[in-house]
C-alpha cells in the first residue's frame, strides 16, 4: 500500500493562494519501515517531484534547509547491522523473546571505519615517536620553557586520545514507529503506549521570549501521542502572573491549532516556525480546505499573538482599576488575576512575599486531564467554521507551576526547578517517562515522542535505557555559523560515537528521562531485591513516597489524574516549597544534579554511573529545534558555565576519575575528556603567546634542530585533519562545521576556557559556586534584520587574552617582515627556514581567531562571508 502525501506551497500572507504541488510518495506504515529511515519518520525523500512550470525551486529545498544537513547522502557511509527483515522478533532474548525489535542500529561502513581506526593508531604511534624524540633531544634555548612545551605536547596527546578513543565505533540507532504502533497502539484495541510528562522551563517572561515559550508548549499539546498519556508542565522560575495567562489563552488558542495539526498532519507543530515555511507540508484532507483551514488559523494565531503582546498592559490596567478601588493601602501593589482574586507570585509592584526570588509555590491546572473532561462538540469548543470531523478535539493535561522561592535558600537554578517539575507530576500523571525542553526550544517533528518510547520499549535493552537523547538543533543560526553554535562535530560525532559505547551524555534538552532512572534507583539488571523509599531519601511527603512505590511496581502503568481536593492541593504545594529537598538524596542521588553550573553532564553521568545505557536517537526529520546565542559575547559566556560546570564536576565528588563504579572504560575516558578540557587551554595559550618571540633580538628556539621540530609537528598535526576528513565523511557534516570546530576550540582556548579554569581556583578557594546566569535569548526575530545580534559587539574582561594574542601576533608578524627585509643578506639559509616556519604558525593562529577578529570589528564586518 502507497500513500501520498502532497506538498503545498502557499504565499496567504500576500493574499495569493497560489498552490504548487509535489507528489511525494510515502511508504505506508505498516510494511517494514526499519529499513527506510525516511519512511520511518514519516518522510522520504520525493520521488516525483515535477517541477516543470513551477517557478519555485524552493519548494522542494525549502523544508529540507530548514532542517539543515538533511536526507540520505548523510547516511551513505553507513549500513544496517541488523537486518530489520530477519530480526522483526528476537526470540532468543530472555524477556524479549518473540517482542519485535523497534529500532535498527547502523554502523559505519568498513570501507570508512578501518581506515579510520587506522589512521588512530597510526597517530598514537606517530605521537608517541614524537614526544620520544623531544625527550631524547633535550636541546633548547630557553630549557624551562622547552620543559613545559614536552608536557604540553604530553597533554595533547592524552586529551587527544580521550576525545578520539570513545569515536571507534559510531551507532546510528533508527526508531522503527510503524512497528511500534502495531504492537501497542493497534487502532480499536485500547492503547499500551506508557506515559510521558513533558517539561518546559522558563525563568523570566522578560529575558525569555514568552512567544516562544508558548510555542514550545503548542508544539507538545499538538504532538502526535496518545492524548491521555501525554501531560505538559510548564515551570516558571518568576512566579509571574504574565506567563500564568499566556498559558491560559494558548490552551486556548491550541483548541483550534491542535485539531488543525491532526486534521492536516503538519509539522512542525510550533505555529511561529510552521507559518514561516514557504512551502507547509500537509496530508490528509483536500487542498480547498486546507487552504481555508490554513488561512483561519493563520489569522487566529496573528490574534493569539497580539493577546500575548497585551498581557502585560492588561494586567497594569488591571491593578490600576483595583487599587483605585480597593480599600486598604496594600492594594495599590496587588497584581489581581482575571477572577479578582491576589495572585500569589511576583507582582507588578514587588512588595513582601510577591517579588522575583521571594513568592509562594503555585500550582495551577490551567487544561485538565481528558479524562476529566467533558467532551465538548465542535461547534462548543471553538467559534471556528471549521469542519473537524473525525479529528480527535481533546487536549492534553497542561499544568502550570511556580515552585516556592525564599530569599536565603538555594533554589538549584534549572536543576531544582526540573526536581519541583518531577515531584509535582508524580503527584499529579507519573507518567514512567520524564521529557524536558528549554523554552527556547520546540518539538519539531510531531513524531518525536513516539521515537523516544521506541528506544525504551526495544526487547534488547530498553529495561535498562535511562535516557534517550535526541540532537540539538538551532533556527536562529547565520548561515557561516560564524559562532560555531550547530556544533556538528559534537552532536554528529562524539555522540554517535558514545552511543556506540554506554551512550550519549545528557545535553540539556530534548531528552526523555525513565523516571526511575532519575529517582535514582539502579537499572533492572543491577537492581537489588528490595529498594529503600523513605523520607530521609525522597522527602517527606507520603503521596510523593506512595507514587515513587507506584513507579517501580508497575512502570508502564498509567496513573489516572487524582482528585483536587485540599488535602491534595496542600500536598502540591508541598512538594514544591523551597525547602522540600533539604537534608533529601534530592541533588546527590536523586533527580537533577545541585550545585553545578552545569547539571546536564553531571546528571547523565550520575544515571550512566549507577549502569543504566543512554541512546542517542536519530530522525531525519530532526526531532527538536531551538535557538542559540548569535552573540559572541552570549556565546562565550555560555563556553565558560559548560566549561567551568566540567572542571567543577572534575574536581568534585563525582569526578569521573573515580566516582561512578558501573561506567565502563571508554565511557569514563570520555567524561575525563568531557570534564578536563578547559585545562588544555592553558598550554594553548602559552603556545599563542610564542611568536612574541619576534620581538626579542635574538633568535630563540624551544627546540633543536628546529626544522625537524617543526616537520614533525606539521606531520602530527596534519594527521589530526586527515582523521577529521574520515569523521566528516561519517557524520555527514561539512568542512564548515569541522572548520568552525577548530576555530572555536582555539577561541574558546584564549578567552572563555581560561576564565573557567580561573573561577575554578577561585572556586576552589573560596568554596562558592559559577553563577548559573540564564542564556540572554534573541529577541523575537526582527525580519530586517535577522542577525542583528551577531554584530554587537558586548566587551567582558574574558576577551582581554585573545585581543592580546591576536594584536601581539599581528606586531610579530610585522616585525618579522621587517626585520627580514633589513636582515636579509645576513641570515642564514638556516635562519630563512625558521623564521619562514615560525610565520607558519602565526598565520595558523590568525586564521583560527578570525571569527573572533571579525566579531570585534562589529557592525563594519556586516557580511556573513567567512
Ligand atoms: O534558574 C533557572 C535558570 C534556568 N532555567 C531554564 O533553564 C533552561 C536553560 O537555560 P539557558 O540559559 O537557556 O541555557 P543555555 O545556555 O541555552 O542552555 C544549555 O546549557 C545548559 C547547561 O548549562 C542546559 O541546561 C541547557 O539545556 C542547554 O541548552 C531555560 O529553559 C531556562 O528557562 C530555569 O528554569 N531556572
Ligand atoms: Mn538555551
Amino acid at each position: 500500500m502507497r500513500v501520498t502525501v502532497e506538498r503545498i506551497s502557499t504565499n496567504i500572507k500576500a493574499g495569493f493562494p497560489t498552490i504548487y504541488v509535489h507528489a511525494r510518495t510515502m511508504q505506508a506504515m505498516t510494511t517494514s519501515p526499519a529499513t527506510d529511515a525516511g519512511a520511518a519518520t514519516g518522510l522520504s525523500e520525493p520521488l516525483l517531484s515535477n517541477r516543470n512550470g513551477v517557478h519555485a525551486g524552493a519548494l522542494v529545498v525549502t523544508p529540507v534547509a530548514a532542517n539543515g544537513h538533511g536526507g540520505k547522502a548523510k547516511d551513505k557511509y553507513w549500513k544496517d547491522v541488523d537486518q530489520p527483515g530477519d530480526m522483526a522478533v528476537a526470540p532468543d532474548l530472555e524477556n524479549g523473546g518473540g517482542r519485535p525489535l523497534l529500532f535498527s542500529n547502523r554502523r559505519v561502513k568498513n570501507i570508512i571505519l578501518y581506515p579510520y581506526r587506522v589512521l588512530i593508531l597510526i597517530r598514537v604511534i606517530a605521537v608517541i615517536l614524537f614526544v620520544g624524540w623531544r625527550i631524547k633531544n633535550n636541546n633548547s634555548d630557553v630549557m624551562w620553557f622547552w620543559v613545559i612545551s614536552v608536557v604540553a605536547d604530553v597533554w595533547f596527546s592524552l586529551s587527544w586520545l580521550s576525545y578520539q578513543l570513545p569515536k571507534y565505533n559510531p551507532i546510528k540507532m533508527i526508531p522503527d514507529l510503524a512497528t511500534l504502533r502495531k504492537q501497542f497502539d493497534t487502532p480499536g484495541r485500547s492503547s499500551q503506549l506508557p506515559g510521558i510528562d513533558v517539561i518546559v522551563t522558563t525563568a523570566s517572561a522578560t529575558d525569555e521570549p514568552i512567544l516562544y515559550t508558548m510555542n514550545c508548549v503548542l508544539s507538545i499539546l499538538a504532538a502526535d501521542y496518545h492524548i491521555g498519556r501525554c501531560n505538559c508542565y510548564l515551570s516558571d522560575d518568576s512566579g509571574s502572573l504574565v506567563l500564568y495567562e499566556a498559558l491560559v489563552e494558548t490552551a486556548k488558542f491550541a483548541a483550534l491549532w491542535v485539531p488543525f495539526c491532526r486534521k492536516h498532519q503538519i509539522d512542525p507543530r510550533a505555529p511561529e516556525s510552521y507559518f514561516e515555511l514557504e512551502g507547509p507540508l500537509c496530508g490528509g484532507a483536500s487542498h480547498k480546505e486546507f487552504i481555508q483551514d490554513y488561512k483561519h488559523v493563520c489569522t487566529q494565531y496573528e490574534e493569539f499573538k497580539k493577546h500575548l503582546d497585551m498581557l502585560p498592559n492588561t494586567i497594569r490596567q488591571r491593578a490600576d482599576i483595583y487599587s483605585k478601588t480597593g480599600t486598604k493601602d496594600e492594594d495599590a501593589k496587588v497584581t489581581w488575576m482575571a477572577d479578582g482574586t491576589q495572585w500569589p507570585g511576583t507582582w507588578l509592584d514587588p512588595a513582601e512575599k510577591h517579588r522575583a526570588g521571594h513568592h509562594a509555590g503555585i500550582v495551577k491546572i490551567v487544561q485538565s486531564h481528558p479524562e476529566h473532561v467533558v467532551p465538548l462538540g465542535v461547534h462548543e469548543s471553538n467559534d471556528s467554521s471549521l469542519n473537524f470531523d473525525g479529528v480527535d478535539m481533546r487536549l492534553p493535561m497542561l499544568v502550570y507551576v511556580a515552585r516556592e522561592k525564599c530569599p536565603g535558600v538555594e533554589h538549584n537554578k534549572k536543576a531544582g526547578a526540573l526536581n519541583a517539575e518531577l515531584r509535582i507530576s508524580a503527584l499529579l500523571s507519573n507518567a514512567p517517562f520524564f521529557i524536558n525542553f528549554d523554552c527556547d526550544h520546540y518539538i519539531n517533528n510531531s513524531e518525536a515522542l513516539h521515537a523516544a518510547v521506541c528506544f525504551m520499549l526495544d526487547p534488547r535493552e530498553g529495561d535498562n535505557t535511562g535516557f534517550v537523547q535526541f540532537p540539538q538543533r538551532f533556527d536562529n543560526v547565520d548561515p557561516t555559523d560564524r559562532y560555531g553554535n550547530h556544533n556538528r562535530v559534537f552532536f554528529d560525532g562524539a555522540m554517535y560515537g558514545l552511543n556506540g559505547q554506554q551512550g550519549p551524555t545528557y545535553l540539556g534538552t530534548g531528552c526523555m528521562f525513565r523516571r526511575l532512572a532519575l529517582y535514582g534507583i539502579d537499572p533492572p539488571c543491577w537492581r537489588a531485591e528490595d529498594i529503600i523509599v523513605d523520607s530521609n531519601r525522597f522527602g517527606n511527603s507520603l503521596p510523593f513516597l506512595n507514587s515513587v512505590l507506584a513507579a517501580i511496581k508497575q512502570e508502564e502503568g498509567v496513573t489516572l489524574p487524582p482528585t483536587l481536593d485540599d488535602s491534595f492541593l496542600e500536598e502540591m504545594t508541598k512538594v514544591v516549597s523551597s525547602s522540600y529537598d533539604d537534608s533529601t538524596d534530592w541533588g546527590r542521588g536523586i533527580g537533577y544534579i545541585y550545585n553545578m553550573a552545569t547539571e546536564d553532564i553531571v546528571t547523565g553521568f550520575r544515571i550512566h554511573g549507577q549502569g543504566w545505557r543512554s541512546m542517542y536517537a536519530t530522525m531525519e526529520r530532526e526531532a527538536f529545534r531551538g535557538t542559540a546565542p548569535i552573540n559572541l559575547t552570549e556565546r562565550l559566556r555560555q563556553i565558560v558555565r559548560w566549561s567551568g560546570g566540567s572542571l567543577e564536576m572534575f574536581f568534585s565528588h563525582i569526578s569521573p576519575l573515580f566516582a561512578g563504579r558501573r561506567l565502563s572504560l571508554v565511557q569514563r575516558l570520555s567524561y575525563i575528556n568531557f570534564t578536563i578540557y578547559p585545562l588544555t587551554s592553558l598550554f594553548i595559550l602559552m603556545y599563542a603567546f610564542c611568536p612574541v618571540m619576534w620581538l626579542l633580538p635574538t633568535e630563540i628556539l624551544v627546540q633543536r634542530p628546529y626544522t625537524r621540530y617543526i616537520v614533525y609537528l606539521i606531520i602530527v598535526i596534519v594527521m589530526i585533519h586527515v582523521i577529521g576528513m574520515f569523521e566528516i565523511m561519517w557524520a555527514g557534516i561539512t568542512w564548515l562545521d569541522w572548520w568552525r570546530n577548530e576555530q572555536f576550540f582555539m577561541i574558546g582556548s584564549v578567552t572563555a576556557y581560561p576564565t573557567a579554569v580561573l573561577h575554578m581556583v577561585v572556586n576552589i578557594l573560596t568554596k562558592k559556586g559559577i553563577h548559573f546566569r540564564v542564556t540572554t535569548k534573541q529577541p523575537v526575530a526582527d525580519t530586517d534584520d535577522k542577525y542583528a545580534e551577531m554584530y554587537e559587539v558586548h566587551w567582558v574582561p574574558m576577551m582581554i587574552p585573545a585581543v592580546v594574542v591576536l594584536f601581539s601576533n599581528i606586531l610579530a608578524i610585522g616585525v618579522a617582515i621587517g626585520k627580514s627585509i633589513l636582515y636579509m643578506g645576513t641570515w642564514s639559509a638556516a635562519q630563512k627556514r625558521h623564521g619562514a616556519l615560525g610565520l607558519l604558525f602565526n598565520l595558523w593562529i590568525m586564521v583560527l581567531l578570525y571569527p573572533f577578529a571579525l566579531a570585534i570589528i562589529g557592525r563594519w564586518a556586516k557580511r556573513t562571508g567567512i
